[in-house]
């Protein structure tokens, strides 16, 4: 008997059956902040790996405003960055970039991203998409038992940074990389390639507007 036949015969009371549809009407919806300055590989290749296994319907890449860190403060002008995100997804049609923390101005907290996001797309489940680097220090910010309270929470393993975290964590296994912006950045004003460590487009943007010469 094959499931479609078994399932004739279940017989599911109608408050079941809503929150059934419910569950299958909703888009899983994946999103990575970040600072992207500038968006590399391992941002790709992290996205398409939770996208896959997680088995979502799309990733968001949210570029922050203002970062909350204070030693990520002073990255190029948000333009330069959405660009550069723009450029680096546009072959991918499950990624997508949003504005919210652009829009919104300030500092970028992820709380207050995460509200807006839930108020203005009820019909999407999120999930925050996070680099160990970001678990390791999720107790220290704004909000963070509300925050995990609101959205679940899928963890990323960083070469670098020690994963413990109270929080509960669905982590998702991608291939260990050690690429970070700041070491793009470095290459860069040192005048050296970054051919491979961020998509071809993004690499010609950097160079025709000139962003981090030495
Ligand atoms: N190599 C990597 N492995 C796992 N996660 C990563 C990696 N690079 C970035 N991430 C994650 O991607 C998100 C956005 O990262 P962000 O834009 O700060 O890039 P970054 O490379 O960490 O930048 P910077 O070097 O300027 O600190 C964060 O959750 C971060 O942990
Ligand atoms: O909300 C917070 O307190 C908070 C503190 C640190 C980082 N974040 C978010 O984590 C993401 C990665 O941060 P960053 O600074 O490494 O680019 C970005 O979306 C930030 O807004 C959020």
């Amino acid at each position: 008997m094959n499931s479609v036949s078994t399932m004739k015969h279940v017989v599911v009371e109608p408050k079941v059956q809503v929150a059934l549809q419910e569950q299958n009407t909703k888009k899983a919806v994946g999103i990575l902040g970040g600072t992207f300055n500038p968006i590399h590989i391992a941002h790709l290749i992290l996205a398409e790996q939770v996208y896959s296994k997680l088995n979502l319907d799309e990733i968001w890449f949210i570029p922050d405003n203002i970062p909350p860190h204070v030693n990520k403060k002073g990255a190029i002008a948000p333009r330069h960055r959405v660009e550069m995100i723009r450029l680096a997804i546009r072959d991918n049609p499950h990624f997508k970039v949003d504005l919210t923390e652009i829009m919104r101005g300030g500092i970028s907290y992820t709380i207050d991203t995460v509200k807006e996001l839930r108020r203005r797309h009820p019909e999407n489940d999120f999930y925050l998409i996070m680099g160990g680097d970001m678990i390791s220090d999720f107790k220290n910010w704004k909000n963070p038992h509300e925050l995990a309270s609101l959205i679940k929470l899928v963890g990323v393993k960083r070469p670098g940074y020690v994963q413990l975290c109270d929080f509960p964590i669905i982590w998702v296994d991608a291939p260990f990389m050690s690429v970070s912006s700041t070491q793009i950045r470095e290459l860069l004003q040192a005048g050296n390639s970054v051919k491979y460590l961020v998509p071809q487009g993004v690499s010609e943007y950097i160079t025709k507007e000139g962003l981090y010469n030495g």
